[in-house]
């Protein structure tokens, strides 16, 4: 039996990957390649590079391989992207989730892990924001990614498939024993971007917004640890193994950080300063997204363990480094 891992060449599948042969289980990654790297993927892992649009084929490997869960990472991520191409976004995101979901369920898998996001909430009434709270998605996103939780909850209703959607908040850091990380080109995520500032691969950093209503006039975010993040994941997978009931739930640690103090803490931990130019609000952006992790926290008994910003950033820069010295070779 196999554990089916899509997009595991990618910056969190790669990181779920790891952990699931940590833990010996058997894996499958299904990857496209359009945003990830073979090379990320464990060697012990078997890759198939595919799209996981194609029904056929994947009930194929489904069943080739005794799929008996999916943690579904496939997908396009980035959200002012999804404003300038919302039809794109629906496709890749909800049609094709769509259409992996009916694979599974035409070949009895039991169980479905998914990667939903803060950004379903839209702006939050309040931060921390609970599950409960209203879903009210500002962009393209965020929207494809509510209606997949939707249609979770109906399949999971109708069939013998039990879920779980763990609505991320902001992912970063990379793996301790820096065997894969964030390697994106073109990053547009914060702590990314202003670690390749750090190294010397981008000339500076732009802030877009500095007149929000928060303590410095830039916004909140809620940074989870990319390992913290994927053994939420494989906790939710054995709570599903054991008979528990589909859940969504946040992944963030409850505790926000501003743009500027990221930036801060990047250039304090890496020694090296870096231009810092003042730019317009981003669309799409929302000034405040902080997670209520208290559910998460009793449901899967989930105990982070690099809930700290200056260790997501030290992990962030050595995974950099890493990067820099492959480029030279
Ligand atoms: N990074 C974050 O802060 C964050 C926050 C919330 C949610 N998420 C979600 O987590 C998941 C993983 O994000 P990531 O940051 O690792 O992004 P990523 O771009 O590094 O990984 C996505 C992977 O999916 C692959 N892929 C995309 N479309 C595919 C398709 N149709 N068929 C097969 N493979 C396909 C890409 O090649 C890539 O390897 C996404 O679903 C994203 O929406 C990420
Ligand atoms: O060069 C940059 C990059 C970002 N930011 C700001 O930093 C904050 C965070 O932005 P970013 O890192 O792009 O993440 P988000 O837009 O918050 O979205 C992330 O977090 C969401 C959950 O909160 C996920 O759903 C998305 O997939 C993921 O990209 C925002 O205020 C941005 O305007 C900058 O000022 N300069």
């Amino acid at each position: 039996m196999a554990v089916l891992v899509t997009g595991g060449a990618g910056y969190i599948g790669s990181h779920m990957a790891w952990e699931l042969i940590d833990r010996d289980e058997e894996v499958v990654v299904v990857d496209r390649l359009s945003t990830g790297f073979d090379w990320a993927v464990p060697e012990a892992a078997r890759l198939v590079v595919q799209d996981i649009g194609d029904r056929k084929v994947m009930e194929e490997i489904i069943r080739r391989h005794r799929v008996e869960a999916i943690i579904h990472f496939a997908g396009s991520v980035i959200v002012p992207e999804s404003l300038g191409d919302p039809l794109g976004y629906y496709h890749n995101n909800t049609m094709k989730t769509h259409s992996l979901l009916q694979a599974a369920v035409n070949c009895g898998v039991r169980h479905f892990v998914f990667s939903s996001t803060a950004a379903v909430y839209g702006i939050p009434d309040r931060a921390p924001v609970r599950e409960e709270a209203a879903l009210r998605p500002e962009t393209p996103y965020g929207a494809s990614k509510m209606m997949i939780e939707r249609m979770l909850q109906d399949t999971a209703a109708a069939h013998d498939l039990s879920f779980t959607a763990l609505r991320y908040f902001n992912v970063s850091g990379a793996d301790p024993r820096l065997r894969t990380g964030q390697s994106t080109k073109g990053a547009t995520h914060l702590i990314k971007v202003a670690c390749e500032a750090a190294t010397g691969k981008r000339p500076l950093i732009e802030v877009f917004g500095t007149d929000y209503p928060s303590r410095d006039g830039t916004c909140i975010r809620d940074f989870i640890h990319v390992s913290d993040l994927v053994s939420a994941h494989y906790l939710a997978l054995q709570r599903l193994r054991a008979g528990g009931e589909s859940l969504i739930a946040n992944a963030g640690y409850g505790r926000g950080h501003t743009v500027f103090e990221v930036i801060e803490t990047v250039k304090r931990l890496s020694g090296r300063d870096f231009q810092v130019k003042h730019a317009p609000r981003r669309t799409g952006d929302v000034m405040a997204v902080v997670a209520s992790s208290d559910k998460c926290r009793q449901e899967l008994g989930w105990e982070p363990r690099y809930d700290d910003l200056d260790t997501i950033i030290t992990h962030a820069l050595q995974w950099e480094e890493v990067l820099a010295r492959r480029n030279r070779l």
